[in-house]
Formats: C-alpha cells, sequence, structure tokens
C-alpha cells in the first residue's frame, strides 16, 4: 500500500502539490488525472524521490521511502515515463537489464529474466531483444520500457503518460496488455494521464487533480455517477454519462437465469458491449458464459437500461 501524508511541494513559494493524503491500495491501480500543470507529475515524482517533497511524506508498506535506501527503492518501484527514455545506444535486450545489472544480479540471471519479460509483453526475444531503440515502432519501444520497469520484480510502478505517444489502435492493445501484467504480477501502480477515458478504462481509482489538490478520489462509478465540482463533471463530459457508466460494469453483474438464443456474451464484457451486441443483431437477451464458454444465466436489455438509469441526467 502507498500512503501519501499532507504531500507537499513548492517552487518559489507556490504550492504545485498541496497538502495531497490518500492511500493507494495494494495490487490496485490508481489513475490520476488532471488538467497541464495541475501537479500530477510532481506528485508521482514524490513517490520515488526524483522530486524531495517540500513537507509530508510517503509510506510504501507502511515505510517512510525518505529512509529507503536508493538502491531499494530502485529495485522496489518500477517508473515509465512518456517517450520511454531508452538509451538509444543500448540494445533493447540491455535497457531492460539496466536496473538487473546496476543491482549486480549475474548475467545469466539477467538474460534469463530479460527473455521472460519480452515474452511476457509478446515481442520475439531473439528478433526484437538484439534491436537499438530507432529500430522499434512505438509500441514495441512502449513495451521495452515496460519491461525495463518491471525488470527487477518491483511491487510498485510509476507511469506518467506511458501511452501518449502512441496511436489510438496501439494505445488500446498497451492498455489491455498492462491490465492483463497486472492481474498477472498483482503490481501496485499509479499512473498519470490526462485523458479522463484511459483513466476510468484502467483505474480501480481515480484521482482528479486541480491545481495540486485532489478534486475528488474514488472508484471510476462514483466520479462517473456523482462528480464532486463541475470540474470533475467537465471531466467526465456532459454526455453520454450512462453509457460510460455501462462500460464500467461487467455483465457478470446483472445475471440472471433463462435461456437466450444465438451467441453468447462473456461474463467479463461490459454492459455496454452486450447493449451494442444487442442493438447489432436486435435481440432483447444474451446467452451469457464464464471464461472457459460454460453457460451462466442470461443478461436482459430491460436490466442494462436501469443499470443505466442509475446515472444522473447530465
Ligand atoms: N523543477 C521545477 N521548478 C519550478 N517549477 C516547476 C518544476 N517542476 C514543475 N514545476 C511547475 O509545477 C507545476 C506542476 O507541474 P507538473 O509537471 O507536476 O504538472 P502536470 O500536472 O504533470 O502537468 P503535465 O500534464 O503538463 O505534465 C507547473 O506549473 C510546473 O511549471
Amino acid at each position: 500500500m502507498i500512503e501519501i501524508e499532507a504531500l507537499t511541494k513548492t517552487y518559489g513559494g507556490r504550492p504545485v502539490v498541496d497538502g495531497v493524503t490518500a492511500r493507494f491500495a495494494r495490487g490496485t491501480l490508481t489513475a490520476i488525472v488532471g488538467s497541464s500543470g495541475s501537479g500530477k507529475t510532481t506528485l508521482l515524482r514524490m513517490i520515488n524521490r526524483l522530486v524531495e517533497p517540500s513537507a509530508g511524506r510517503v509510506l510504501i508498506d507502511g515505510k517512510d521511502v525518505a529512509r529507503i535506501p536508493e538502491v531499494s527503492l530502485r529495485q522496489g518501484i518500477g517508473y515509465v515515463i512518456q517517450g520511454y527514455g531508452l538509451f538509444p545506444h543500448w540494445t533493447a535486450a540491455r535497457n531492460i537489464g539496466v536496473v538487473p545489472t546496476l543491482l549486480g544480479w549475474p548475467r545469466s540471471r539477467i538474460k534469463a529474466r530479460t527473455q521472460e519479460l519480452l515474452h511476457m509483453l509478446q515481442l520475439d526475444p531473439a528478433e526484437i531483444g538484439p534491436r537499438y531503440p530507432h529500430q522499434l515502432s512505438g509500441g514495441q519501444a512502449q513495451r521495452i520500457g515496460v519491461a525495463r520497469a518491471l525488470a527487477a520484480r518491483p511491487e510498485v510502478l510509476l507511469m506518467d503518460e506511458p501511452f501518449g505517444a502512441l496511436d489510438p489502435l496501439i494505445r488500446r492493445q498497451a492498455q489491455r496488455d498492462l491490465t492483463r501484467i497486472r492481474r498477472q504480477l498483482g503490481t501496485t501502480v499509479v499512473l498519470v494521464t490526462h485523458d479522463m477515458n484511459e483513466a476510468l478504462y484502467l483505474g480501480d481509482a481515480i484521482a482528479v487533480m486541480r491545481d495540486g489538490r485532489f478534486e475528488q478520489f474514488g472508484p471510476p462509478e462514483d466520479i462517473v455517477r456523482a462528480p464532486a465540482t463541475p470540474f470533475v463533471a467537465d471531466l467526465v463530459g456532459e454526455t453520454g454519462r450512462a453509457l460510460r457508466l455501462l462500460a464500467l460494469k461487467p455483465v457478470g453483474t446483472l445475471l440472471r437465469a433463462g435461456q437466450a438464443q444465438g451467441d453468447p456474451v462473456d461474463a467479463a464484457a461490459s454492459l455496454s458491449d452486450a447493449l451494442a451486441e444487442m442493438i447489432w443483431t436486435g435481440r432483447d437477451r444474451l446467452p451469457v458464459v464464464d471464461g472457459r464458454g460454460q453457460g451462466l444465466g442470461i443478461v436482459t436489455r430491460d436490466d442494462i437500461l436501469a443499470a443505466g438509469r442509475q446515472a444522473p441526467p447530465a
């Protein structure tokens, strides 16, 4: 767990992070979203001490990061930035191994870990490992950046606009990869983005930051259903709130007993996807299956519409 206590950073007498207190639960992804200059990057960098706080502190699993030696901090916290910050004269494999090398791991262990990470990120070690950054596509370079951050098996991963430079299709794929890897590894992630859609898609919790403070901090559903201030409402968007809410909830939450015709929908799919399928195929109920294709019941259009109506009108 990451605990932030009255965390403050002042530049030239002006607070850019202003007394923020919050807890990010272990194994969750917290998305910090807000406009440019609101203090997101500064807050993130105080977690790994790239920026020293002017006041307040950060605890990771109860330990004050100000007292954690730099080597342990590097091992315990991965960091991914927009543009990936790969060393241009090093191969992808050597870039991935940089922290283990600093930590003095034996060569054979670094090589094995590099291969494992390349496989996990669906890159061929023989093909991609020896390439230099300029020989990689944007999506590949982004994955190498993530592999490098994960190399020393950190408990915490900090990501600053990690998908900012990717085109929309690759970006969605990278977001899916992150969700998959996170489930696999149980890493606690804090991700900075200016894109509310990305925050809603990825976050277990969302912190909306403005002028150095958290204007609202809570689960995505609360942010969409009950924006605390006009600023949050503005970020969420005036229109389409019901559909956003449906995009956050899986089909499994509205499961009923019964029979339905036609192609089934996965219980993990979103209610908005199920509704789209109903509209497209002209059905008012769909069979629901689990990840292995076992029938679980049905989901009905009326139930989905009722769930969407829980969003207050914009
Ligand atoms: N080293 C520094 N010295 C002086 N001012 C700084 C420094 N670093 C950041 N700032 C200022 O602090 C404010 C917050 O910056 P920060 O980078 O944390 O915002 P951000 O929300 O991440 O913005 P963006 O989305 O544009 O990256 C800005 O006004 C910025 O100019």
